[in-house]
């Protein structure tokens, strides 16, 4: 069986001083820990990560990478310079970058792809918003939003990570019950089974207001496994918690 994945997402926060700090909090009571973790940074913090981080249980990765491999693409970050950092994964389509940069589902199709090209494991964002969810859309939502992914990668499908991420979860305090989780990816499971005959060693991560004491209840679905963190990621306390929590 595949070890859980925990991977915190700082989002815009941080820097140099304070990253050192958490980081070293963090590292000081990992001793335990079994599962995977990882934390994905703002891009200039990438060569931070791989000064203080190489070697060490915690690996590191970028918040998003453009869709073109190089060129006059002004403010983008190309995936070779993810790699040059030592990343291992990337997170593309988060609801924020789909919401305040307009990311079409092709286009995070597009950016999983030039992940995979080079070697970083894609952490894909697919999640409902709260009227999708009210207007009963959130299996056709997802679906979508995976649909294009899987047809854009073919069979290197079985190499990404896929986070579930109810947008009216995130950063709301509001976290999906573990049933409503659960659901969820078992659907997207269905779905990835149906692409990819290697689809069990798909890790499918749940995120939005997963913090210490909702974590463990949300780890133990059949379905779910591990977390992209938020806020809780921030505090080093409460992401220990989460990562013993998904030691067990
Ligand atoms: O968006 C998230 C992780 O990518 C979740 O954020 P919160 O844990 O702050 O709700």
């Amino acid at each position: 069986m595949k070890s859980k994945l925990i991977v915190g997402n700082w989002k815009m926060n941080g820097s140099l001083a304070a990253n050192a700090s958490l980081l070293a909090d963090i590292q000081k009571g990992m001793s335990g820990v079994t599962c995977r973790a990882a934390v994905c940074v703002p891009a200039p913090y990438l060569a931070q990560m791989q000064a203080l981080l190489s070697g060490s249980a915690l690996a590191w990765g970028a918040q998003d990478v453009s869709a073109h491999e190089a060129g006059a693409y002004t403010g983008e970050v190309a995936v070779s310079m993810l790699r040059d950092f030592g990343s291992r994964y990337c997170i593309v389509g988060h609801s924020e970058r789909r919401q305040y940069h307009a990311e079409s589902d092709a286009l995070v199709a597009t950016k999983a792809q030039r992940a995979l090209s080079a070697g970083i494991t894609p952490i894909v964002c697919v999640g409902e918003t709260q009227a999708e969810r009210a207007a009963g859309q959130t299996e056709a939502v997802v679906k979508r939003q995976l649909a294009a992914v899987i047809h854009t990668n073919g069979h290197c499908i079985s190499e990404i990570v896929l986070a579930y991420e109810p947008v009216w979860a995130i950063g709301t305090g509001l976290t999906a019950t573990p049933e409503q989780a659960q659901e969820v990816h078992a659907l997207l499971r269905k779905q990835l089974q149906a692409a990819s005959a290697h689809a069990d060693r798909i890790s499918i991560l749940y995120g939005g207001s997963m913090n210490a004491a909702n974590a463990s209840t949300l780890l133990d679905q059949p379905d779910v496994d591990g977390g992209l963190i938020g806020g809780a990621a921030l505090k080093a306390p409460d992401f220990l918690s989460i990562l013993a929590s998904a030691s067990c």
